[in-house]
């Protein structure tokens, strides 16, 4: 069973960690996924482009419920992601790892829930309510934050993530605005990729490397090459980061992650 699975955003393509890798298909009542799944020291990790491995499919188009589901049906507990984000906060620099512990979503056009009730394309027809308060894992945040500790990397322990609809980039006055709110980076693909995962009881953290700073705080045009060029030089460490945090993240599970369906359908 595959207890494990990363997934790489962008500029994060490919499962370099991984041995003995092969392809599997997976039919989610969402539509098909193509996981990569091979071993790290002996055990099953997935790994899953968020874009597609040659970055076909932007943030707003991503089938972030197949994503997930397919993820689940693998058996998959424990989720690790990359986000390339822009910082609002200037202590937050390019090339800095934030291990995010909030998020804010807003995006406008997406599907964020598996429970439709009646209209659900699966067996669970039920309405859920799920507790969100603390967005990610706390037993996967702490395994990435030992491991970038240990490494040496500029990391920061916590930070906001703005989940923004994209494509485009931010205008001046939407930073200054999220910032006003409390926001420490901005990015795309967070929402409703965290959420889908605490619906399903998995666990899901995400390691944020700050690839710019943000719109009206950058002196200069915002790129998507600057995004994707400085994620490539980011990926080693990325690499490293992700193999020792995985080391650390504890065999069972006593996060509030593995019982968020308790309570949230009123039973
Ligand atoms: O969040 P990931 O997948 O790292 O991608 C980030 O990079 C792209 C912008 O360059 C956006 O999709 C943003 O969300
Ligand atoms: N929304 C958003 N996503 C990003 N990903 C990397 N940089 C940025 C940015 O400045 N804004």
């Amino acid at each position: 069973m595959v207890r494990i699975a990363i997934i790489g955003g962008s500029g994060v393509y490919d499962p370099k960690l991984l041995e003995n890798i092969r392809e599997e298909e997976i039919n989610t009542p969402y539509g098909k996924i193509k996981v990569k799944i091979g071993t790290y020291k002996g055990e099953e990790i997935a790994f899953l482009a968020r874009h597609g491995e040659k970055h076909s499919v932007p943030p707003h188009k991503i089938n972030y419920r197949a994503n997930i589901w397919g993820l689940y049906e693998l058996g998959v507990e424990r989720i690790l992601a990359t986000s390339a984000v822009g910082s609002l906060n200037k202590a937050m620099k390019p090339g800095d790892f934030v291990i995010l512990d909030q998020l804010m979503d807003f995006t406008k056009n997406r599907v964020y829930t598996f429970y439709d009730g009646e209209d659900s394309p699966h067996d669970r027809k039920f309405v859920a309510h799920i507790d969100f308060t603390d967005p990610y894992c706390p037993e996967i945040r702490n395994a990435l934050i030992r491991a970038a500790k240990e490494l040496g990397f500029s990391y920061h322990p916590k930070g906001t993530y703005a989940c923004m609809e994209g494509p485009r980039f931010e205008t001046r006055a939407e930073i200054r605005a999220l910032r006003i709110l409390g926001a420490d980076v901005v990015g795309m693909t967070q929402c409703p990729e965290a959420i889908l995962a605490r619906e399903l009881e998995m666990c899901y953290s995400s390691v944020a490397i700050v690839t710019n700073f943000a719109a009206g705080i950058s002196s200069q045009k915002l790129t998507h090459t600057e995004v994707v060029e400085l994620m490539a030089k980011k990926s080693e460490e990325i690499k490293y980061l992700l193999m020792k945090a995985i080391e650390y993240i504890p065999k069972e599970r006593r996060c509030m992650c593995k019982d968020a369906l308790k309570g949230a359908t009123g039973d």
